[in-house]
């Protein structure tokens, strides 16, 4: 990655402590541009009462600053969810996972009132997919789950060696043609076996901050 990207995400991030309300909860992502926002949220860690965590790697970055980790089963109220994304269209539709995390990020994000994604605009498409979808299996169903992905139209590759912090497999499925990401959604998790996947359509972002060579750009769904 470019130092050039890498002071993008920094960017996005930054911003997105804007959105912060103080005396609350705030639901926290995965991934290097959410490392960015944790390091900034750590100068705000005395005014908010917590976070909630999004895998166990966020987990120990936020509690090596000294932030609260809350469970999310004792949140009721959640005003906002940052989360970096690996492609981001104009309807705010999102394909996250590339670091193995959707399925607790997908929870959080339903948990919470707004989802701020923050991104570099190396991550901004006019269509999703050319990222492979990410697809968290349960792992006795990862051949059968495969073999339905393909009917489906997608290559699945096993992302081997790696095992989720819910103790699942994920697939990562290429070459999907995605005209209706919603109705991927759906179709991928209608399949047996499957825990999520990383098309995050029907509950998009609500904000997005996108750094690029001008500044950041605040793109809101009307
Ligand atoms: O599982 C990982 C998450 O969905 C990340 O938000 C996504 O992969 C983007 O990560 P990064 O900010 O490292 O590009």
């Amino acid at each position: 990655m470019s130092r050039t990207q890498d002071e993008l995400k920094r960017q996005a991030a930054e911003a997105a402590l804007d959105f912060i309300e103080p005396n609350t909860i705030i639901g926290v992502g995965t991934g290097s541009t959410v490392n960015y926002f944790i390091d900034a949220l750590a100068t705000r860690k005395h005014d908010i009462e917590g976070a909630v965590s999004s895998s166990e790697a966020s987990t120990a970055r936020l509690k090596a600053h000294g932030i609260e980790v809350l469970e999310l089963n004792h949140v009721a109220d959640l005003p906002v969810y940052i989360d970096g994304a690996d492609e981001i269209d104009a309807h705010l539709r999102m394909v996250k996972g590339g670091g193995g995390a959707l399925t607790r990020e997908k929870i959080i994000a339903a948990v919470a009132d707004k989802f701020i994604c923050i991104v570099d605009n190396s991550k901004v498409v006019g269509r999703l997919g050319a990222f492979p979808i990410p697809v968290e299996v349960i792992p006795m169903a990862r051949s059968y789950v495969a073999r339905e992905i393909v009917k489906l139209g997608g290559d699945p590759v096993w992302r081997q060696g790696i095992t989720t912090d819910n103790g699942n497999v994920i697939l990562d499925v290429h070459n999907f043609d995605i005209v209706d990401p919603v109705q991927l959604e759906q179709q991928l998790n209608g399949i047996v076996g499957v825990v999520t996947n990383g098309l995050f359509a029907k509950r998009g972002a609500d904000i997005a901050l996108i750094a690029g060579s001008n500044g950041i750009e605040k793109v809101t769904l009307t």
